[in-house]
């Protein structure tokens, strides 16, 4: 047996859902989803039923990142089974409301594919993030997004991280797929990060769609860039950041940093050095919703995944 006629078989992928405003104030998934709820022509595919939905409508009604807690880290399998009721924050009922319409989580009934919309602060361009490297599914779809949107790039950001992996929205799928477009400020809307999402999206699902025909995808590799690492602002003994990201790291998410680059810059004007073994790929550069997370970045790690041949059984 030869490892290159390895192949996988899956069921077409009938039930797809959008999800936007995970996040109330990243604009563009909100305004492409509420666009699509009122005209769903643009994503309708034949033999896909898609589903445009607004996952967290009272963050999105007040144009904030969340109410209670953060939807996209509330997934859990102890939220999602704690028992109903009021006294719940409201993102952890939302979550099981969600879970219960799309999923449930890890169920045969869970949606099929689920796209999650989301924008960043940092300058990523269009990121598509994958929490599994063996979804043979989802990298042969990020090998057709990838070469449909040539010459523009889009990179597929890796997080398997046994520690820093959170519980998503789009987790409740059989295949999630996170899409990130930046750099656009929270609560504002830019055309080209809303042009460059709605493209993704196209080929998204027409692939899906030729999947569900019968096409046969070959085998091939795929570049990801995998999550190594958290990187938080230098901090002071009661925790007040005492550095911001140093210029020649600003806006320079996916380009590598060596051991010795300037990492950060301390407000009198001192270079903090990135202390590293070995080049990594930094992302998430100065994300505006990271700083109550303790992350100033996130440090990556390139690596070529091969993907199985995929047809549907
Ligand atoms: C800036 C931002 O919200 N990023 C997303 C990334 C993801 O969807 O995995 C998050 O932290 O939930
Ligand atoms: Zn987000």
């Amino acid at each position: 047996m030869s490892s290159f006629n390895i192949s996988s078989s899956f069921k077409e992928a009938r039930r797809v859902a959008i999800f936007g405003g995970t996040h109330g104030n990243e604009m563009s998934g909100v305004t492409l989803v509420n666009l699509w709820v009122k005209n769903g022509a643009e994503i309708q595919r034949k033999g896909v039923e898609t589903k445009p939905f607004i996952t967290n409508p009272k963050a999105v009604e007040k144009c904030t990142r969340y109410v209670d807690t953060d939807l996209n880290r509330a997934f859990s399998p102890e939220n999602l089974s704690a028992p109903r009721g009021d006294n719940q924050p409201y993102e952890v009922q939302r979550a099981q409301e969600i879970n219960r319409i799309f999923g449930p989580k890890g169920s045969p009934d869970a949606y099929d594919v689920i796209f999650d919309l989301h924008n960043t602060t940092s300058n990523m361009g269009c990121t598509l993030i994958l929490e599994s490297s063996k979804d043979q599914f989802n990298l042969q779809m990020m090998n057709y997004i990838k070469k449909a949107i040539s010459p523009s790039s889009c990179l597929v950001l890796l997080n398997e991280h046994p520690l820093l992996k959170y519980s998503t929205s789009r987790s409740i799928a059989k295949h999630p797929v996170g899409l990130e477009v930046g750099p656009q400020p929270q609560g504002v809307l830019r055309s080209n990060i809303f042009e460059a999402m709605r493209v993704i999206l196209k080929h998204a699902l027409d692939f899906i769609e030729l999947f569900n025909e019968g096409m046969e995808f070959p085998s091939c590799t795929v570049e990801v860039f995998r999550v190594l690492e958290r990187i938080d602002y230098p901090r002071d003994a009661n925790g007040n950041i005492i550095a911001m990201v140093h210029p020649n790291l600003q806006d320079c998410d996916w380009e590598p940093l060596n051991p010795g680059d300037p990492m950060f810059q301390t407000f009198d004007g001192k270079t903090i050095r990135f202390q590293g073994s070995g080049t990594v790929y930094p992302t998430f550069i100065n994300e505006a919703a990271y700083y109550e997370k303790q992350q100033a970045f996130v440090t990556t790690r390139r690596e070529s995944l091969v993907a199985s041949s995929i047809r549907k059984v």
